[in-house]
């Protein structure tokens, strides 16, 4: 009795969510982030617990062979939706409909050849071995495509090792005890059963949890970043300097303004699209160049942003020469040209500073200077007096 309600409550919830996770697949438009995949899993799973319901108890018959089907086309779509959340572009229909055809046809055969218990006892050990597959992969994903979630992740890790021991357990228990083991007022269906609710009430939410973290990181990413080069905006480089000089140990900054020389030439000579082309490559060569900690930015326009972090002025300047000298000496591929573009950039530096309320005035510096190198024949660098 308490099992049967369990496994009522147990559908209510699979199913309701099953809808919540549609409606926000529909609001997600192109990135659903495997959102419709958790619903069909969820769909999958409630399904084959209103069919168990149905069935009463165990039995050989259409409902129970779908109802098998069913429940192990489940995980499979969570590990698809759960693919698709970190990037891949895995599809649903076909392996669904494989494992589908694929196990309905083992039933038969292994119901006809082995019996009733065999067939329960596979849906126990394929379930088992999917979650094993699961947790696995899970893992692996902690150490690389998964990094940012570690939490998140182990935390599920913990979750999916339940369901996979519980149906061990289930698969030893058929072999051992038959069709017995399957009576709801069992004592171990109870456990799998409460089990189940409360990954049925936990899982969801933590889904959903993943989701909205994913576009709240996405979210400040956009708010921080100039679209064209990805480099920090002036929101993101001023955030992030913020945070530097409220760590401890904080030491002053240099502001290092580079701006490319007769970039408007480039732009009437090669068009437009030429020229985005080579702010961003520039921007490459700023990102490759600077050292992990500092901070590279652009504002808009053909001006770019370095922060140098924790350097004295003498590592400023050669941070500087090398930027420079490698803008120079790279050249530049332009689509529907045999020959090469070359550009050159000048550098005003500013004098270091320590606070973040000063970035303007370090900008202001760094310009001055700019402007002084420009004007002694560009492709040069130019530090603020002090
Ligand atoms: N392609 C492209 N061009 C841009 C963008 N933003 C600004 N520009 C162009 O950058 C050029 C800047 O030119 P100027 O400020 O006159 O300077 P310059 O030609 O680089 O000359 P100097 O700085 O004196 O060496 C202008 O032609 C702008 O239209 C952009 O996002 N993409």
């Amino acid at each position: 009795m308490v099992a049967n309600i369990l496994v009522g409550m147990l559908c209510a919830h699979l199913l309701c969510f099953s809808v919540m996770f549609l409606l926000i697949s529909k609001r997600l438009h192109d990135q659903k982030m495997g959102m419709d995949f958790f619903a069909m899993g969820n769909l999958l799973l409630g399904c084959a617990y209103v069919l168990q319901l149905a069935e009463g108890g165990p039995a050989w018959s259409l409902m129970s062979v779908v109802n098998h089907t069913f429940t192990l086309a489940s995980p499979v779509a969570y590990w698809l939706g759960a693919m698709r959340f970190f990037g891949h572009s895995v599809p649903l229909w076909r392996p669904l409909l494989a494992v589908a055809v694929t196990y309905s046809a083992a039933q038969v055969l292994v119901q006809w050849s082995l019996g009733p218990v065999a067939r329960y006892a596979m849906l126990s050990g394929m379930s088992a071995l999917l979650f094993l597959v699961m947790v696995i992969t899970v893992i692996y994903g902690v150490r690389t495509f998964a990094k940012d979630f570690y939490g998140e992740m182990l935390f599920f890790a913990a979750l999916i090792t339940g369901i996979c021991v519980l149906n061990a357990l289930k698969f030893m228990k058929l072999l051992d005890g038959g069709l017995d083991a399957l009576q709801m007022d069992r004592n171990f269906q109870l456990v799998f059963y409460i089990y189940m609710s409360s990954l049925a009430t936990v899982l969801p939410p933590s889904i959903i949890w993943l989701v909205l973290r994913r576009l709240t990181d996405d979210l400040r990413n956009l708010a921080a970043r100039d679209p064209l080069t990805q480099l920090l905006n002036r929101r993101g480089l001023t955030e992030a300097l913020q945070r530097y000089f409220n760590s401890r140990k904080a030491v002053p900054a240099h502001l290092l303004m580079v701006d490319i020389d007769h970039f408007k030439r480039i732009n009437d000579t090669y068009g437009h699209p030429i020229g985005d082309a080579v702010l961003c490559h520039v921007a490459e060569v700023l990102r490759t160049t600077v050292r992990g900690g500092d901070l590279a930015g652009r504002f808009g326009g053909e001006e770019f942003v370095v922060i140098c972090l924790d350097t004295d002025v003498l590592g400023v300047m050669h941070l500087a020469e090398r930027l420079r000298a490698a803008i120079e000496k790279q050249a530049i591929q332009v689509t529907g040209s045999d020959h090469p573009l070359h550009c050159t950039i000048t550098v005003g530096v500013s004098r270091h500073f320590a606070n973040a309320h000063v970035l303007e005035d370090a900008m202001r510096e760094a310009d001055a200077a700019l402007y002084r190198g420009k004007a002694a024949g560009r492709n040069r660098i130019e530090l603020a007096p002090s």
